[in-house]
C-alpha cells in the first residue's frame, strides 16, 4: 500500500505491481503530487522560455531578430496550464489505471502495524490493511518563518501560488535564496515583475560551490532583479487582505544590507532596510515533511518530523517491525529528507519497490553500497539542475562537503567559455566548470558546472560520480568536437597533472 501518489508513490506502485504484488495507493489531493501540478513541471514550463529567448539573444544573427522584445506573458502562462492539465489529474489516474493501480482517494493515516484508514472528503472512512508493506510517499510542504508580524494576514505566496498564479504581478517580493526563491524570481522578473531578491546570508545557493551562487547573482542583477543580501524582514502589513503588502527589512546581524541602494521604483528605505511595498510576496524559506496527520504516533513514530530510513527506505524504530522479516514500513522521496528531488525520489521508489518485492518473496536485500536495495546515489551523487540563467548543473559532493567528509581532495577549476563548442554556443559565453577530485581514490567525487546550456551536461558527470570511473579511464571518453562537453578534457587534464 502506498500512501501518496506524487512522482514518487506512483513510482513505488509502477515497481510492486511489476513485481506482481497487488498494490493501492492513496491520495488526498491530485495525483501526480506537488511535482506535477506546484512545482518541477509548472515552474520548468515558466522557466523554459526565459532560456529560449536568452540562447536567441546569445549570438548575432538571432539577437538582432529577437531585439528587444519580451516573453508574451499570456502565451507563456498557458503554455505553463497545459502542462499541468489545467490541475486536472484524469491522465495520471488513467495511467494508473493502464498500470494495474488501484486508487483510492482521501487522507490516509496509519492505524496500526499493515494497516491504514482512509478519510474521504464526505467524512467517511475505510480501512485498508496491506499483506506486506505501506510506503509512506506523502511528500513536503512549505515552511514559513515563525513569530513575523502580519505574515499570515500578508497571505505570502508559497510554491504552489509562484507556479500557479494566472497573473503577473506588478512587483514580486522573494524571500529565501534557494533554489525555489532564485528560479521563481528569474522567472517572474522575465515575465515582467520588478522583483526584489531578499537573502538573509551573503549569497545564493548555499548549498552548492560558492560560484554558482555568484554567477547566478549576476544573471539575476543583469535580468533586473534587484538582488538584496543580509537582509531580513521583520513584519508584513497587508491593510485590506488583497492590496499592496508592505515589508519591514532589517539588516540581518548588523550589515546593513548588500550596501546598494534600490532603483527608487517601490523602495522606501535604504540598502536592506527601511520598508519595502510589493503586490505580491514570496517566501521560498524551505520545506517540511508532511508527517504531521498520518497517525505515525500508532506505530510508535513522533508525528511531524522527517522519517528516519535506513538506504532501502525502511522507516527505523517502527512498533511491530522488531527483525529483517518484520519490516514493513517504508518511507520514500521528500519525507525522508535524503534528498528532495522528484528524480531521486523516483530513484529511491525503484530501489524500495525491489526491497519490498524481495522482502515479499523471503529473498535476502543487498544493501550494500550500490546494491540494488540501498539508494547510495542519494548521498554520494545525486544530480541536480536549477534552471536559471545562467544554469548550474551539480552531482555529488562540493569541495567542502568533501573535507568535511575527510577526503583528500584537489579542486580542478575551467572556464568554459575557453573550449570551442561554448564559444559557438553563445558569443562571449560565460561559466565555469569545477570537479572535485580524490586524491587517494583517483575519482571525480562531485561536479559542478554553471552557464548556458550545461544541464545536459550534467548526466557525463552524473556517470562519472557514480561510476567511480578511474581518472584514467575517463581520459578515454572523448567528447564530441565542437560542443561544451570538450571542457571534460581541460578538466581531466588538470586532474591527471
Ligand atoms: C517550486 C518547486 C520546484 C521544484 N522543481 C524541481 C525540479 O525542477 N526538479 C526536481 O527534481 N525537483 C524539483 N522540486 C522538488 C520536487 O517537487 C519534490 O522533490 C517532489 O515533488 C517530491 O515528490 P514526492 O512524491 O516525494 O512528494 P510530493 O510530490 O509532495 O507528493 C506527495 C503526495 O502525497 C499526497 N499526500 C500527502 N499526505 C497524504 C495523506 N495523508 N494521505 C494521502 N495522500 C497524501 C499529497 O497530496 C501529494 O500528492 C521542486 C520543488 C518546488 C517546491
Ligand atoms: N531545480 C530543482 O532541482 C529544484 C527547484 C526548486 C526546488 N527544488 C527542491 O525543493 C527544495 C525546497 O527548495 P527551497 O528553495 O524552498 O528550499 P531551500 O532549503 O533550498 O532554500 C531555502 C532558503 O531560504 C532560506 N531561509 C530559511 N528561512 C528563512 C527566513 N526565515 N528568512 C529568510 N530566508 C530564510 C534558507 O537559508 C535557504 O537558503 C530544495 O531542497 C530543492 O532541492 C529543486
Amino acid at each position: 500500500m502506498v500512501l501518496g501518489a506524487g512522482p514518487t508513490g506512483e513510482n513505488v506502485a509502477d515497481r510492486t505491481v511489476a513485481a506482481g504484488l497487488r498494490t493501492v495507493i492513496v491520495e488526498a489531493e491530485l495525483v501526480g503530487g506537488e511535482c506535477s501540478y506546484w512545482a518541477c513541471m509548472p515552474s520548468k514550463a515558466l522557466l523554459r522560455p526565459v532560456a529560449a529567448l536568452a540562447d536567441a539573444r546569445a549570438v548575432a544573427g538571432s539577437r538582432e531578430a529577437v531585439g528587444d522584445r519580451r516573453l508574451d506573458p499570456a502565451a507563456v502562462l498557458a503554455r505553463r496550464n497545459s502542462f499541468t492539465s489545467d490541475w486536472k489529474d484524469d491522465g495520471q489516474v488513467e495511467w494508473l489505471r493502464d498500470t494495474g493501480i488501484e486508487l483510492v482517494r482521501g487522507h490516509g493515516r496509519l492505524a496500526g502495524v499493515r494497516t491504514v484508514t482512509v478519510e474521504a472528503e464526505d467524512g467517511s472512512e475505510r480501512v485498508l490493511t496491506a499483506r506486506h508493506a505501506v510506503a509512506v510517499c506523502t511528500g513536503s510542504r512549505p515552511v514559513l518563518p515563525a513569530h513575523v508580524p502580519g505574515l499570515a494576514e500578508a497571505h505570502p505566496w508559497t510554491n504552489r501560488e509562484a507556479t500557479g498564479s494566472q497573473t503577473v504581478p506588478g512587483r514580486l517580493a522573494v524571500v529565501g535564496g534557494g533554489v525555489v526563491g532564485v528560479e521563481m524570481a528569474a522567472a517572474w522578473r522575465a515575465l515582467g515583475s520588478e522583483v526584489v531578491l531578499l537573502v538573509r546570508g551573503d549569497g545564493l545557493l548555499p548549498r552548492m560551490e560558492p560560484f554558482a551562487g555568484e554567477l547566478v547573482a549576476e544573471g539575476l542583477r543583469a535580468a533586473g532583479v534587484d538582488l538584496r543580501f543580509g537582509t531580513e524582514v521583520t513584519a508584513l502589513e497587508r491593510a485590506d487582505g488583497s492590496g499592496p503588502v508592505t515589508l519591514t527589512l532589517a539588516a540581518r546581524d548588523g550589515r546593513n544590507g548588500d550596501g546598494k541602494g534600490g532603483d527608487g521604483q517601490h523602495e522606501d528605505g535604504q540598502g536592506g532596510t527601511g520598508t519595502l511595498t510589493v503586490d505580491e510576496v514570496l517566501y521560498a524559506t524551505g520545506r517540511a515533511p508532511r508527517t504531521a496527520d498520518i497517525g505515525l504516533e500508532q506505530v510508535g513514530l513522533k508525528p511531524g518530523g522527517w522519517l528516519e530510513v535506513d538506504d532501502s527506505c525502511t522507516v527505523l524504530g517502527v512498533d511491530g517491525a522488531e527483525g529483517v522479516d518484520g519490516a514493513w514500513l517504508y518511507a520514500v522521496g521528500d519525507v525522508n529528507r535524503r534528498a528532495l528531488l522528484t528524480h531521486q525520489g523516483k530513484y529511491q521508489a525503484r530501489i524500495t519497490g525491489a526491497a519490498i518485492a524481495a522482502r515479499a518473496e523471503g529473498r535476502p536485500l543487498d544493501t550494500s553500497r550500490w546494491g540494488a536495495h540501498s539508494a547510495s546515489a542519494d548521498l554520494a551523487g545525486a544530480p541536480q539542475v536549477v534552471f536559471t540563467q545562467p544554469e548550474v548543473a551539480a552531482v555529488g559532493l562540493t569541495r567542502a562537503a568533501a573535507e568535511a567528509a575527510g577526503l583528500r581532495v584537489r579542486t580542478v577549476d575551467h572556464e568554459i567559455g575557453s573550449v570551442a563548442g561554448a564559444s559557438l554556443y553563445a558569443d562571449d559565453y560565460r561559466g565555469r566548470a569545477r570537479v572535485v577530485f580524490d586524491l587517494d581514490r583517483q575519482v571525480i567525487v562531485g561536479a559542478c558546472l554553471v552557464g548556458p546550456g550545461v544541464a545536459e551536461l550534467l548526466h557525463s558527470a552524473t556517470v562519472a560520480v557514480v561510476g567511480e570511473v578511474p581518472i584514467d579511464r575517463l581520459w578515454h571518453a572523448v567528447p564530441s568536437y565542437p560542443t561544451i562537453s570538450e571542457v571534460w578534457l581541460r578538466l581531466l587534464e588538470d586532474c591527471r597533472g
